[in-house]
């Protein structure tokens, strides 16, 4: 398995801790930019990953009115990042309004156009979560499909799920709609806040096209070693 499907985040709250990170994984070529960090220190992080020929997974989970999410969506485009997230609870005309925005976003800079993909049902949620505190009367895995169907019919590239769904989402979407999977954890690394989750090669197997795997390589004594032995696991 390549290194390139492996998507590492930089959940830091300082740009020189995000440095010390890549530099200390030269093998990473996808890095995923999440809220800690660009709240801290902005677009700066995306300009450093730029000059260092890396790709941006630009995950700040856009959750607005449809006006709002676009205007966002045209913002984080011309930046050149190449995934970038909105929750598909957002809504239809909220997702089509960030699908165009990104295309004019793209436009304008000269990037190309990134993939804009919806949060299905986050990873740190389970059914009980979903019935009872959230008040979803459906089951998970039907709520996830409606999620990433809509996702789909709004235009959008790709959708984000737990490895657990990817492969009944993958039988409906097809293969061109892309699955990002966070909540992948290797065999005896702890789940921490992760509630549907799976091993990188069952995550593989079902159907991802991208892993996001953060603290067992990251929160790891010896990172490197442990992004080797989960290309290892893989085979
Ligand atoms: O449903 C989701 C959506 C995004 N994430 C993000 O992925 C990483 C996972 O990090 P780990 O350390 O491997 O748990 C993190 O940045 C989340 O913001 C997610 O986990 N689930």
């Amino acid at each position: 398995m390549s290194v390139d499907k492996i998507i590492v985040p930089l959940d830091v709250s300082t740009k020189e801790e995000a440095i010390a990170r890549v530099e200390k994984l030269p093998q990473v070529t996808f890095w995923k930019v999440g809220l800690e960090l660009f709240v801290s220190c902005g677009p700066e992080i995306l300009t450093f990953l730029k000059a260092q020929q890396k790709r941006i997974f630009l995950d700040l989970k856009f959750h607005d009115i449809p006006n709002t999410v676009a205007g966002a969506c045209r913002s984080a485009s011309r930046y050149g990042v190449d995934l970038i997230t909105v929750h598909a609870t957002a809504g239809k005309t909220a997702l089509k309004a960030a699908q165009k925005a990104v295309e004019e976003g793209a436009n304008q800079s000269g990037y190309p156009v990134p993939k804009l993909i919806a949060i299905t049902l986050l990873t740190s949620l389970n059914s009980r979560d979903l019935a009872f505190d959230l008040k979803v009367p459906l089951e998970l895995p039907e709520y996830t499909l409606n999620m990433a169907l809509l996702a789909q019919e709004s235009g959008l590239a790709g959708a984000v799920c737990s490895p657990q769904e990817v492969s009944q989402l993958r039988q409906t979407c097809g293969d061109e709609f892309l699955f990002v999977c966070p909540g992948v954890r290797p065999t005896g690394s702890e789940r921490g806040d992760q509630q549907r989750t799976f091993t990188p090669a069952q995550a593989l197997k079902a159907g991802a096209d991208y892993l996001v795997i953060g603290r067992p390589i990251t929160a790891s004594d010896d990172p490197v070693k442990a992004l080797e032995r989960i290309i290892d696991e893989i085979g």
